[in-house]
């Protein structure tokens, strides 16, 4: 199935949580962004400072206090399949087999029956996951079910990809595995790319995944960092000097380098 990724357009957006007996709290607060169509974002940023929040604004599942998102040229007003999600918590149903599950979103979409099953074993497939379509979740590992939510993402054939930690549970191996496997999905050489929004904590992912990698604090974008380097990106890619100074950046912005994160006795001692 050929699926073309669209922009994302963020106008003005903020989210005002009104909370008892405290001044209303800016999750987001007026973030004008502009995503091309087929680009790979990060989004890193430190805890509470609204990466999930923006991108449950993209989905449709909450709703802006103020401001406009558009996919293409269609305001978003709810969640639809022009937009696929999967978030750090397990996105699959556990009571459906593996090929249900990837059928799932094609099904909400009356894809008949046929056609369905072979767009899920098209990307079953292209997982790894061939061999287990009958197989319940439970009985899959971690990286095994990520692969099954993933599957069905790609598989409704959205054109934009909402990743919300979606590796954050997974061990170093499996998660590096994952990262091919996305890799491999995004951009497969037969049609232009789907446009995907990533959140991580994990700079080293943000520095391997992202073509563009945008940084959050309290509510806003504060920085907005191209990522040139060549694809695909090995661990000996990131010891690159241009990666090692975004790597640089980034540590700054999430507090990791610079006079708070030196021990207390050498800021004490000027040093
Ligand atoms: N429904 C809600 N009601 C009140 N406050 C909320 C609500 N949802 C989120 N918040 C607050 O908005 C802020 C941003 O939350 P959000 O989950 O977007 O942050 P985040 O950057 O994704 O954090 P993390 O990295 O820890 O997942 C937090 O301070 C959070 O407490």
């Amino acid at each position: 199935m050929q699926t073309r990724g669209n922009s994302i357009a963020f106008d003005k957006v903020s989210r005002i949580y009104r909370r008892a007996g405290q001044p209303n709290f800016r999750a987001v607060d007026n973030v004008s962004l502009t995503i091309a169509a087929g680009e790979f974002v990060c989004i890193v940023g430190p805890s509470g400072c609204g990466k999930s929040t923006l991108m449950q604004i993209c989905a449709g599942l909450v709703t802006p206090s103020d401001g406009t998102v558009l996919v293409g040229s269609t305001p978003v007003t709810g969640p639809g399949a022009d937009r696929g999600v999967v978030f750090q918590q397990d996105s699959v149903f556990p009571w459906m087999s593996v090929i249900d599950n990837v059928e799932y979103g094609l099904k909400c979409r009356g894809v008949p029956a046929r056609e369905r099953r072979e767009i899920a074993r098209e990307y079953l497939a292209r997982v790894g996951l061939g061999m287990v379509e009958t197989s319940w979740p439970k009985e899959l590992s971690g990286g095994m079910r990520k692969r099954v939510a993933i599957a069905g993402v790609f598989a409704n054939g959205s054109g934009v990809l909402l990743l919300d930690e979606p590796f954050g549970a997974l061990d170093y191996v499996t998660r590096h595995q994952l990262h091919d496997v996305l890799l491999g999905l995004w951009d497969d050489g037969t049609s232009s790319p789907r446009t995907i929004l990533f959140v991580t904590h994990d700079v080293d992912e943000a520095l391997t995944l992202g073509d563009r990698i945008l940084v959050m604090g309290s509510g806003r974008v504060v920085d907005d960092i191209a990522v040139r380097a060549a694809r695909p990106r090995t661990p000996d890619a990131l010891l690159d000097r241009d990666m090692v100074e975004i790597r640089h950046t980034l540590l700054r912005h999430l507090g990791l380098e610079g006079p708070r994160a030196r021990a207390p006795e050498l800021v004490a001692a000027g040093r």
